[in-house]
């Protein structure tokens, strides 16, 4: 479901340091909306399924969010040359279980109710890459969250309304729920799919933090 992101106040912007062109690598409609009302120029360009693909080694959450962003953005930089490239990736992790998005109904509310009543992280994985001069820069956010014990009726009055549809976790922060709380790092752009105001230090600190993206072998 598509539903609208709530005006976010204040979201800073910076320049994109090397002025290619800003191309956003996702096919979230949260991010793409962040980035607009920050005021960024940019063009879409969603990174194939493919990327997302699962491996089958133990890693963290924020490894994983790291690597799938960094994966997404590989996929988009085979295509679209001279740009400046962002991707992302958003998990939740609650008691060591890595929560994506949601397949369908049930697979929500097995979400919710694991999220009910305790607290659990969100993290972003945001990778910044100048396909131009092949340099790149990846770099991992998190936020904590409480959910509040959700009633029977609660969780089927959410499901219902569908909103689950698309997100990490399955629930939407953005939701105007009562229900739940931030504990630690209030950004709540973090929260809803990209850390805009670590994008802002990282544009504006680029060139002293990037690398190439291949040093010897490319
Ligand atoms: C935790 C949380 C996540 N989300 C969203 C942000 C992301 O769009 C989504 C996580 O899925 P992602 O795989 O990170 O992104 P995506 O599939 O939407 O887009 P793409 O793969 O093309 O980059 O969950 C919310 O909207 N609200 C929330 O509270």
């Amino acid at each position: 479901m598509s539903d609208p992101l709530p005006l976010m106040k204040d979201l800073p912007r910076a320049k994109i340091p090397t002025g290619e062109p800003f191309v956003l690598a996702s096919g979230s409609p949260r991010r793409a909306e962040l980035l607009r009302q920050a005021g960024y120029e940019f063009e879409v360009c969603p990174a194939a399924d493919f990327a997302e693909c699962p491996v089958d080694f133990p890693e963290t959450a924020s490894e994983m969010v790291a690597r799938l962003a960094f994966q997404k953005a590989v996929e988009v930089a085979r295509r679209r040359k001279g740009c400046f490239l962002l991707a992302a990736d958003t998990l939740a992790d609650c008691q060591g279980k890595i929560l994506g998005k949601p397949t369908d109904r049930q697979h929500a509310e097995d979400m919710l109710r694991l999220l009910s009543g305790s607290e659990h992280d969100v993290y972003t994985g945001v990778c910044l890459w100048s396909t131009g001069t092949d340099r790149c820069y990846l770099d991992v956010v998190r936020s904590r969250l409480k959910m509040d014990s959700l009633s029977e009726e609660t969780i089927e009055q959410y499901l219902a309304g569908g909103r689950w549809e698309g997100k990490a976790g399955g629930f939407g922060y953005q939701d105007g729920n009562d229900w739940i709380h931030v504990v630690e790092n209030d950004s709540e752009s973090n929260i809803v799919g990209l850390p805009m105001e670590r994008l802002a230090e990282l544009l504006e600190k680029f060139d002293s933090l990037a690398d190439k993206v291949y040093k010897s072998v490319r």
